[in-house]
């Protein structure tokens, strides 16, 4: 190709951009910040930016590009876009790299094996159920090392020395609190590069309390170490760490920076500190260049500092309170280089007008309720294009009233207005398809439901399938599947589920393993949700209590013991391979995950032919478990899969970030979900009116965000709790923007006290915003809330 050629072709890739986006496709090196709205295109943009990088730059094997994003999928897809791109323009493919995170850390830990420690051959990636059962056995092992401090917390705030509630706060502490803390603190701590030592320097800092909790943290952290270290694995944060430690050498660091020309991060706002550093070290300039290397073209020009590119939106983070993810990194980052390298993209072409109208007043609704600290969003209102937007059908038309809100008399109600309003959306299209003129076809809407939790999702599905409890056949009358995304997470459940009941019935008189089964009980709704600690202190008393023990007082004790019971007599009647299918039935399996449960006992069948004991079966099901290999990972089309014409997708808001579907539903908005309430369980109330993880979080953060004053534990939860409803916003802030033409949203008048027992109704609260937009959408002449 000729160079004019070339040239044209640019431009006209360039002017395919809307001006936002151009800011990318302008790009001539240094640090850029892009602060985008949702349906934006950030990754249209920066597909284009990239491979116009690639052409101006003259990029190459090696000196390449690397783009990051979180998402093997998102990687996926960005990869299609770029070589596109690249095949039109006559670029080699291999001037640029698609990667997670992850995997660009891992490659340059493991190019680098002697200075970074980490070698394929002798270490492993921790699995997340390896990963649980370590911090378990951490917890088992600081408790042997530090009994004072784990005294004090028995203690808590006070105690009458009584020794039935010893053991159920023991109980609690071993099984629910010490864990949790262990998890939150490690990942928070590891994740900002900071070691066991400086979580107690920390702690020393900060106000005293009587539990001296970071100095727990940092005892667990100790014992999670030594235990990762002792078997040869390495964790998430450790690949970082690794890839950091790799780069510290200067002659290691100078090969990557010269390899690695520019970086482009997509979702930047979930970035944690470890990774921000790993991204700005990859994406400074070499110091010096090997002999022989020629002046990068940049140099040439006289641009010196990070070739890192960040898009994001500082609006769209909804893992900040249970990973750690911050959008303050981002958003610093964007402040750091305003005005002259920070773009913003404001114009999208995905929702009708109507939709990000809703979507713009909830952003400033919120931010005027919280108006003595950092905003939970951050002032940026979504446009719509321009007529002449590159995007072909930019700004839809609306399906019915665009936005609708709804106020139904009960949560069962909520779902069959869901179910009528799909089936007359269905009749609309067939009609239109009917009178559209010959040989054309329209496309029929896409549809999902978006739920805050699984449990929602399995209510609604029930209904859905039920024609007598809809009042019609919904497969039948709207010819659309339904698909539940959740459903499917369900079903790879089933091997740990099955582990922990057979572990119970094997040793009945493990208190753990007791507790496991019951808590497996409880996620399945066979039992009510209780505190489930007094009953597996002792377990020979609440299996076959004799007659001086005292009786158990609720009917939710009592039915627990019955479903414990029954599954020790199936070990007496039935062989053990016909177990695993018992306990399918027994946990009300639907027929999804009991043909899994009969997939997993034939493998488990063949695997132990030769000794069919209830042990070695128990062996073969932790060797499945362990591996995590039972289901296949999730496919790299599973995003495609999501939004299918053809089905009604049920899947929570968290799984449906960066897709988008023509109709969403969001039923169930009360108030007791988003945005919550600050909530402790009664079985750790002996500890203070705090949940101690989250305290250890916030006065963590205090220090990474460089607060001088770390907050005591009362103003640290106090600071957790309004992070937690700031992140609950942003996440209702999500789904609402998952539409394109019509968004549906209700709150029944009587909802679940818990979803755990969806039977169980009362008045439910709705979700602050929903009343205040539903006035502000009557005034624009839509909505009925
Ligand atoms: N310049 C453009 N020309 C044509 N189509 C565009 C352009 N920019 C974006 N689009 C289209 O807009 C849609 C939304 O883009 P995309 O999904 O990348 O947005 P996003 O900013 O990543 O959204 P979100 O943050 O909400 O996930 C896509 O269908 C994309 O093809």
């Amino acid at each position: 190709m000729t160079i004019p050629d070339r040239t044209a072709q640019l431009q006209t890739l360039r002017d395919s951009l809307r001006p936002g986006q151009r800011r990318l496709a302008d790009w001539r090196g240094g640090p850029l910040a892009v602060s985008a709205v949702p349906g934006s295109g950030k990754s249209t943009g920066m597909a284009a930016g990239a491979a116009i990088a690639i052409a101006n730059f003259q990029l190459h094997a090696r000196k390449q590009l690397v783009l990051v994003t979180f998402t093997r999928s998102a990687a996926a897809n960005l990869k299609v876009k770029v070589r596109q791109h690249l095949k039109d323009l006559k670029l080699p493919y291999n001037s640029f790299l698609v990667q997670t995170l992850h995997g660009l850390a891992l490659n340059i830990a493991t190019h680098n094996p002697e200075v970074s420690g980490i070698n394929l051959d002798t270490t492993t990636l921790v699995s997340p159920n390896q990963g649980n059962r370590l911090i378990r056995t951490a917890v088992e092992a600081w408790i042997h090392d530090q009994p004072e401090l784990y005294h004090r917390l028995v203690e808590g705030q006070s105690f009458d020395g009584e020794e039935t509630e010893r053991l159920r706060r023991q109980s609690v502490l071993r099984t629910e609190v010490l864990p949790a803390l262990a998890y939150t603190a490690i990942h928070e701590a590891k994740s900002s590069g900071l070691r066991p030592t400086d979580l107690s320097g920390i702690g020393q800092q900060g106000p005293p309390n009587i539990y001296q909790l970071l100095e727990v943290a940092a005892g667990l952290y100790e014992q999670y170490r030594l235990l990762l270290s002792q078997r040869g694995l390495i964790d998430y944060d450790d690949m970082i760490l690794a890839a950091l430690k790799a780069l510290d050498d200067p002659d290691i660091c100078r090969r990557w920076q010269t390899q690695i020309f520019a970086v482009f991060e997509d979702e930047a706002q979930d970035s944690s500190p470890l990774q921000t550093r790993l991204l700005e070290k990859l994406a400074a300039s070499p110091l010096s260049h090997p002999d022989g290397e020629e002046e990068s073209p940049l140099m040439a020009a006289g641009v010196r500092g990070e070739n890192l590119v960040r898009v994001g939106d500082p609006n769209q983070a909804i893992n900040s309170t249970f990973t750690p993810a911050d959008p303050v990194f981002f958003n610093q980052f964007c402040d750091a280089n305003r005005p002259h390298h920070l773009a913003t993209i404001a114009q999208a072409g995905r929702s009708s007008q109507k939709i990000m109208d809703a979507a713009n007043y909830l952003l400033q609704w919120v931010n005027q309720q919280f108006p003595s600290q950092e905003p939970p969003f951050r002032a940026q209102a979504i446009l719509p294009v321009p007529p002449n937007d590159p995007q072909p059908n930019a700004n839809p038309a609306p399906l019915g009233q665009g936005v609708e809100l709804i106020k139904p008399a009960d949560i069962t109600a909520s779902v069959k207005h869901i179910g009528q309003r799909v089936r007359d959306l269905m009749d609309e299209w067939k009609q239109a398809q009917d009178n559209a003129p010959s040989g054309e076809r329209l496309q029929p809407p896409t549809l999902a439901v978006l739920v805050r939790e699984n449990r929602q999702g399995r209510f609604l599905r029930e209904i859905l399938e039920a024609p007598d409890r809809l009042g019609f056949d919904f497969a039948e009358t709207t010819g659309l599947k339904i698909y539940d995304v959740g459903s499917r997470d369900r079903n790879t459940q089933v091997p740990l589920e099955m582990l922990r009941l057979l572990q119970f019935i094997e040793r009945p008189h493990s208190p753990d393993y007791l507790k496991s089964a019951l808590r497996v009980l409880v996620d399945r709704q066979r039992i009510p949700t209780q505190d489930l600690n007094p009953l597996a202190t002792n377990p020979e008393q609440f299996l076959y209590p004799g007659p001086l023990d005292p009786p158990l007082t609720t009917e939710s004790a009592l039915s627990a013991r019955h479903y414990c019971n029954s599954l020790l007599r199936a070990r007496f009647n039935l062989p053990p391979y016909h177990l695993i299918p018992f306990l399918g039935t027994t946990l009300s399996y639907n027929q999804s995950e009991l043909a899994t449960a009969d997939k997993l006992a034939a493998r488990i069948a063949q695997q132990t032919s030769e000794d069919s004991t209830l042990s070695t079966m128990i062996g073969a099901l932790q060797e499945i478990v362990s591996a995590e290999r039972f289901d296949a990972i999730e496919a790299e089309d599973a995003e495609a899969q999501y939004t299918r014409p053809g089905q009604l997708t049920i899947i929570t808001m968290h799984k449906a970030k960066g897709l988008d579907w023509d109709v969403v539903f969001l039923p169930f908005l009360h108030a007791k979900l988003i945005p919550g309430e600050s909530w402790i369980p009664p079985q750790t109330e002996f500890l203070g009116p705090a949940s101690l993880p989250d305290v250890a979080r916030a006065q963590i953060r205090a220090y990474v965000h460089g607060n001088t004053v770390i907050p005591d534990i009362s103003n640290a939860w106090h600071r957790a709790n309004d992070l937690k409803k700031a992140e609950e916003f942003r996440l209702l802030y999500v789904a609402m923007t998952r539409a394109k033409r019509l968004l549906w949203m209700s709150a029944a008048k009587q909802a679940p006290f818990a979803w755990s027992n969806p039977d169980n109704l009362q008045e439910g609260e709705p979700c602050p915003v929903l009343p205040v937009l539903g006035r502000f959408m009557r005034e624009q002449g839509a909505g009925r809330f």
